[in-house]
């Protein structure tokens, strides 16, 4: 039986008092690859941002690796995001550190003590992105594909139950692009839930998968032509 991951009924998405999207409903089920489109400014950051609590869900029904959206508190936040592993398009690694020290810094802030697992979590993480031997490295010292492998990485340590990946590659040349996908698509095929927001309909037309589109303030699924 399928088990859901992700489930919304008849949502909106605010910004501020601002009406983004509504009536969304949607389930997504473990092990799907799913992807997110829509012109700028049609709502796939909002959306990805209601997911993991940056945005609050209110109005509708909304469940994402057993947390309820409509009444998560405060004090669950971290609790839901540890669950949770968020890519950018930016990649967001702090830059006064080596990339083993991002990734320790993430375990310990997300409760690990041990020094010996963690370094074992760490070499696990950065072998499955192809980054084993970078962890010395500050990440000005890393090319743009090399950094968003890293936050890739990084967005595995605690074994997420959905990985959400907004515009991963936004910020890559089309060759870094498709090395990127490679990862999350390995990534996928080991069991891994991929919601990923995309501009890059090359991508989608490489590698079809499940594609849902945010256009005029709704969502529905795009039905794939079969060539
Ligand atoms: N912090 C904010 N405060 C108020 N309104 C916002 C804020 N951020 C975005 N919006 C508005 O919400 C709407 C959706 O924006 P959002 O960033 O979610 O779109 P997007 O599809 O992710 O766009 P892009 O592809 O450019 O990233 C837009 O009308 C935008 O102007």
């Amino acid at each position: 039986m399928s088990e859901t991951v992700l489930s919304l009924k008849e949502a909106a998405i605010y910004q501020k008092d601002n009406l983004v999207l509504s009536d969304v409903t949607l389930n997504i089920n473990k092990g799907e690859f799913i992807y997110l489109i829509g012109k700028t400014g049609a709502g796939k950051s909002s959306f990805m941002k209601t997911l993991y609590a940056d945005l609050p869900l209110k109005e509708g029904d909304g469940s994402i690796v057993g947390y309820n959206l409509a009444t998560l508190k405060n004090k669950e936040i971290p609790h839901l995001r540890r669950k949770l592993g968020v890519v950018f398009q930016d990649f967001k690694l702090l830059s006064d550190r080596t990339i083993f020290n991002n990734l320790e810094f993430v375990l310990k802030a997300t409760g690990w003590k041990n020094k010996a697992e963690m370094k074992m979590r760490i070499d696990e993480v950065l072998t499955k992105v192809g980054m084993n031997s970078k962890g010395f490295k500050f990440p000005h010292e890393l090319s743009g594909g090399e950094q968003q492998r890293i936050a890739i990485a990084r967005a595995l340590l605690n074994d997420p139950e959905l990985i959400i990946a907004d515009e991963p590659t936004g910020n890559l040349d089309p060759q870094t692009s498709i090395e990127v996908m490679g990862i999350l698509r390995e990534i996928n095929q080991n069991g891994n839930t991929i919601l990923m927001a995309t501009h890059d309909y090359a991508l989608i037309l490489k590698y079809p998968s499940k594609t849902l589109k945010l256009q005029d303030g709704k969502i529905f699924e795009v039905v794939q032509k079969k060539v």
